[in-house]
């Protein structure tokens, strides 16, 4: 029997064009140098909006495979952050890079992306009309690939990536369902499958569980946690008891710098957390 499977294995494999040819293969993402076992840099960053800092002398680096919380209240400075590492926003100085090598700075969104770094903003934005395995495809379709420009089908390598990522993301038997039809958990879950088909080194995740049922909220603390490792997840998260369950350091911002670092515990001990959140300045801040 094994033998049986072995040579249907080879003789699917002689089929597949992109073993044939190995130019048909997907590209592979960019190299990112994480020698000093850091992926992200960022160092001084500041961006004034008429005058208003909205990111005062920030200073982030994350590890490679790490799962980081960012928190802090409304206008910290958090999406601004994510903007700029995503190429959205310039900053007015400073300097972000990717591994030791690439300086996000001076590429557009699109390379941003094409190196490896996937966002995903709080609302879902999955094409409702489309099934879910529609919505993973048309993902890698809009990943501006050779291999995208020369052929419409999906590769086998494509087909095994979408399977693959059905199963990470426990959409499996909703294959085929309409986007539209689904949970809201379901539909956040769907659009990390659509980042995670391209294969990123580092996910950006705005607000993940907000409008989720708790078992909506667990399961995607699971997804999460079992994504960082192979990839370095940031996750934006007003949720306290997430990103406790989930974060083993969290980084609290606060008008545009880094106002504490560390374990959850360690934050929540933090005098200069507390001062902001409980003593005078609690008024306009919440967490
Ligand atoms: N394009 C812009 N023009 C002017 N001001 C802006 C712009 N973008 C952000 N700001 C301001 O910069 C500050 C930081 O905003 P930002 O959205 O980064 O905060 P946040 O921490 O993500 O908050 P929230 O939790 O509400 O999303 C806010 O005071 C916001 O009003």
């Amino acid at each position: 029997m094994k033998a049986i499977d072995q040579s249907i294995q080879g003789f699917r494999e002689t089929f597949r064009r992109d073993l044939v040819w190995p130019f048909l293969a997907p590209e592979k993402i960019t190299n990112v140098d994480v020698s000093n076992q850091m992926i992200l840099y960022v160092e001084g960053l500041n961006l004034s909006f008429d005058g208003f800092k909205a990111l005062n002398d920030l200073n982030l680096y994350i590890k490679d495979g790490e799962l980081r919380c960012l928190i802090g209240a409304n206008g910290a400075g958090k999406t601004t952050l994510m903007d700029v590492i995503t190429g959205k926003t310039t900053p007015d100085s400073g300097s972000v890079f990717f591994g030791q090598t690439h300086n996000l700075l001076s590429k557009d969104e699109a390379d941003i992306a094409q190196l490896g770094i996937g966002r995903k903003f709080q609302k879902p934005t999955v094409f409702e009309e489309q099934t879910v395995f529609d919505n993973l495809e048309l993902s890698l379709k809009t990943d501006k690939r050779v291999i995208q420009t020369l052929f419409s089908r999906l590769s086998p390598t494509e087909m095994d990536r979408i399977d693959e990522v059905l199963n990470i993301i426990g959409l499996k038997e909703q294959c085929f369902m309409k986007a539209g039809a689904l949970s809201h958990g379901q539909k956040q879950w769907l659009e990390i499958g659509m980042l995670l088909v391209s294969d990123p080194r580092l996910l950006l995740i705005d607000e993940p569980v907000a409008g989720m049922t708790a078992q909506e909220t667990e399961r995607t603390a699971e997804l999460l946690t079992s994504l960082a490792g192979e990839r370095t997840v940031i996750v934006v998260e007003h949720d306290m008891e997430f990103v406790r369950s989930i974060a083993r350091t969290v980084t609290v911002l606060h008008q545009g710098s880094v106002l504490a670092e560390g374990s959850m515990d360690q934050i929540q001990s933090n005098q200069d957390v507390i001062q902001v959140y409980l003593g005078e300045d609690a008024m306009e801040a919440e967490l």
